[in-house]
Formats: C-alpha cells, sequence, structure tokens
C-alpha cells in the first residue's frame, strides 16, 4: 500500500482546473500536458458531463487527479462517495469543513478501512470559497473575517483527522503557524499579475502564494482560457522554480 508524499520538491505544484462543459474539449486540452508539469483537478461541471470513466482515463494516463467535488452531507453518505473516489484511483479528494467534525471522521474512517484501493487519496477540507468575503460570511450567520473562519475550520478539520485544507493564499501564512509543515494547504483564487480576477475575491499569485505557504495551487481560467495555455502554465511552473 503506498502513501502520498505531501512535500516532494520534484513535484509539480500546479493544479490545473479543468472547468469544461464537455470530456471532448477536456480529453483535447489534457493531450497538450505532461504529468510532469501539473496535476489535474475535476470539479463538479466535468464530473457531472464526463463521470467516472473519464476521470479513470485521466489516472491511467499518470496524471494526479484531484476530484473536487466538496462533498457536504451526513456521515454515511460522504464515507460510501470518498470510497468511491478512491477507487476511481484519484491522488486527493475533498470534504466541507462545514459538514463537521463527525462528518469529516467518518470519511477519514472510511478512507482508512479500504482494503481493496492501492493508493488512498489525500483528505482535503474546504474552508471558505475563495470567491467569498467577509459580507458574504454575515449573510449566511458566520460572524468574523474569513481569516478567522478558516482558521478555525482549519483547525477542526486538523483534529479530524484530514490531511489539508483549501483555503485562499492570503490566509496561508497564519495558517501555517496554525497547522505546521505537515498540512496541506491547496490554494485556488490564483492569479498570475495581470489575468481577469473572474469571480475571485481572495487572490494571490503563485509566487506570493508558495512564499505564504500553499502547498499546492489550483489555477483554471487564466491557463484554459489563455490564447497559450501551455505558455502560461510554462510561465508559472518557471516563477515557481526553488519552491
Ligand atoms: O474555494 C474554492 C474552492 C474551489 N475552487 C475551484 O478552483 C477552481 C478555480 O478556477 P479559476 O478559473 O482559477 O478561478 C475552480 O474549479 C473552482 O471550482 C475555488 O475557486 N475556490
Amino acid at each position: 500500500m503506498s502513501t502520498n508524499t505531501l512535500f516532494d520538491v520534484n513535484d509539480p505544484k500546479v493544479l490545473v482546473a479543468l472547468d469544461f462543459a464537455n470530456s471532448n474539449d477536456a480529453l483535447e486540452f489534457v493531450k497538450t500536458l505532461n504529468s510532469s508539469a501539473c496535476r489535474l483537478k475535476v470539479g463538479k461541471e466535468l464530473f457531472a458531463v464526463a463521470g467516472p470513466n473519464f476521470v479513470k482515463d485521466l489516472v491511467k494516463q499518470g496524471f494526479d487527479v484531484f476530484l473536487d467535488l466538496k462533498y457536504h452531507d451526513i456521515p454515511n453518505t460522504v464515507a460510501k462517495a470518498v470510497q468511491a473516489a478512491a477507487r476511481m484511483g484519484v491522488w486527493m479528494v475533498n470534504v466541507h469543513a462545514l459538514g463537521g467534525r463527525k462528518m469529516m471522521q467518518a470519511a477519514k474512517l472510511a478512507l482508512d478501512e479500504l482494503a481493496d484501493v492501492e493508493r488512498k487519496p489525500l483528505l482535503i477540507a474546504v474552508t471558505v470559497l475563495t470567491s467569498m468575503e467577509q459580507e458574504d460570511l454575515a449573510e449566511i450567520g458566520l460572524q468574523g473575517t474569513p481569516e478567522d473562519n478558516v482558521l478555525r475550520l482549519a483547525s477542526l478539520a486538523q483534529s479530524s483527522g484530514l490531511d489539508g485544507v483549501v483555503c485562499s493564499a492570503q490566509e496561508a501564512a497564519p495558517l501555517r503557524k496554525l497547522v505546521g509543515s505537515d498540512f496541506c494547504l491547496v490554494t485556488p483564487g490564483i492569479r498570475p499579475s495581470g489575468s481577469a480576477v473572474n469571480d475571485q475575491k481572495r487572490i494571490m499569485t503563485p509566487v506570493e502564494a508558495m512564499t505564504a505557504g500553499s502547498s499546492y495551487l489550483v489555477v483554471g481560467r487564466p491557463i484554459t482560457q489563455s490564447a497559450e495555455p501551455l505558455a502560461v502554465l510554462e510561465q508559472i511552473n518557471q516563477s515557481l522554480a526553488g519552491y
């Protein structure tokens, strides 16, 4: 049974978000990528149209796949869902920390108990979506700043046995102090200088994010909607040499 290594300096740090509307477009794009230059993230849109076989195909091609379905349900349902994800061979899977300790512990236990999976995925929890700011949190009854909420939820995820969290890179520095060096910080909302911000609110550039303590950077539209996606990926990777 092999275990994932969290912080291998030779590992690609960029997780390309494959937010495509159909599997053909996604596959055409993936054909241009190399698994030594990036990992891949499959989210709700693509999974809804392409399904588990598409994910298994990416894994077969040698890519590490983060299945970003952000499970948030009762403990039993989430436990079964992470097991199903693990059987697709994915490298990382996630739940919402707002599902609470019992849900996260059930998910972790479900992965620990899986005997028929060669490589267990990393299990991480979404804290506060990078598209949200303080006024959005207030509207749903969460007091305090995004950082206050991220720190609280990350601490809950860590004490529930999870491997890491999704947060914005803006919280990475204070989080690193809180959770130590062995906890995985996956940060979407990454915007190379000059890129469109889109619907993201808490953003940072790739170098700022790694300097702040991110483990992995999720980058979608700045790469996939660029006229020269590979050049953008290459520029980001070059800027990260040494991290
Ligand atoms: O807090 C979160 C959690 C997940 N995401 C996902 O990351 C990518 C970001 O894509 P961009 O095009 O680079 O904005 C997308 O798939 C989201 O679903 C996030 O942005 N924030």
